[in-house]
């Protein structure tokens, strides 16, 4: 499987990863919003994965089965960073794909190598038709997706800030329960054999425990600038 993409010479590519809650979405889509670029959440796409799985009788507990349905679900991402959208077969999947159910079984469906070959090359080619450039997040976009990257960023967080952080999105959550559960997804997403959650060799890695949305912002927007400018 070739690992280069292909875009224009001025197109940037930017790959942000990092666990869940240290705030890939909000940065990659104000970023992206901000230097005029495409966007895509790779995390919807293995939701939307899954979610499909669930509403289609496969049995998530089993690799094999997961792994012979894996290339039936069509997904398509919208990439504009003001509205992103996400269809599994034509049906809009963006609520859905948040439900505790999806959420509980993603890492066990995104863990599968069939799936992971299939959604990785389907963000190649979303990167390789981004034109103006794109900011792509992930676990593992800036080791397996897209190696080339020509900025990698990695955001990390305190257990206890990024679960004051989701519980802060749903009413009446349970900020110990929340904690623990976001634990249990990171040693999944961390130790599974395929391109598991990880910081790559040559990336920029940003603790958020301490800063404001903005300032991880601002100082993304300024490592892309910089690189802008060098090239
Ligand atoms: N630096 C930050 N400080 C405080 N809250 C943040 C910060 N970054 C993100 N958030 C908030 O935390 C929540 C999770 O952020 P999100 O971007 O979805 O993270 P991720 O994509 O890494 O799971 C959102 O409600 C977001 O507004
Ligand atoms: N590049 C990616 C992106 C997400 N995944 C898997 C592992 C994650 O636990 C799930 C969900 O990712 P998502 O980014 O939506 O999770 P959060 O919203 O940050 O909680 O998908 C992956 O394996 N590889």
């Amino acid at each position: 499987m070739s690992t280069a993409v292909e875009t224009a010479s001025s197109a940037v590519i930017v790959a942000i990863d990092g666990p869940s809650g240290t705030g890939k979405s909000s940065t990659s889509k104000a970023v992206a919003a901000k230097l005029g670029l495409s966007y895509l959440d790779t995390g919807a796409q293995y939701r939307a994965i899954t979610w499909w799985m669930l509403n289609n009788g496969i049995d998530v507990s089993s690799p094999a089965e997961i792994a012979t349905a894996a290339a039936k679900p069509v997904i398509v991402s919208g990439t504009d960073p003001s509205a992103p959208t996400i269809t599994v077969d034509g049906e809009d999947a963006s609520g859905p794909i948040r439900t505790q159910e999806v959420t509980s079984k993603v890492s066990a469906v995104s863990a599968v190598p069939e799936v992971r070959t299939i959604i990785t090359e389907l963000q190649r080619s979303i990167a390789a038709g981004a034109e103006g450039g794109i900011v792509v997040e992930g676990r593992d976009i800036g080791t397996t997706v897209l190696p080339d990257a020509d900025i990698k960023i990695f955001l990390t967080a305190s257990p206890e800030a990024r679960a004051a952080r989701r519980s802060g999105e749903v009413k009446g959550s349970d900020l110990a329960a929340t904690r623990e559960a976001l634990i249990r997804r990171d040693a999944a997403d961390s130790g599974r054999k395929t391109s598991p959650l990880a910081k790559a060799d040559d990336a920029v890695e940003v603790d958020t425990t301490e800063l404001t949305l903005q300032q991880v912002i601002e100082c993304v927007v300024t490592l892309v600038e910089e690189k802008r400018t060098a090239a």
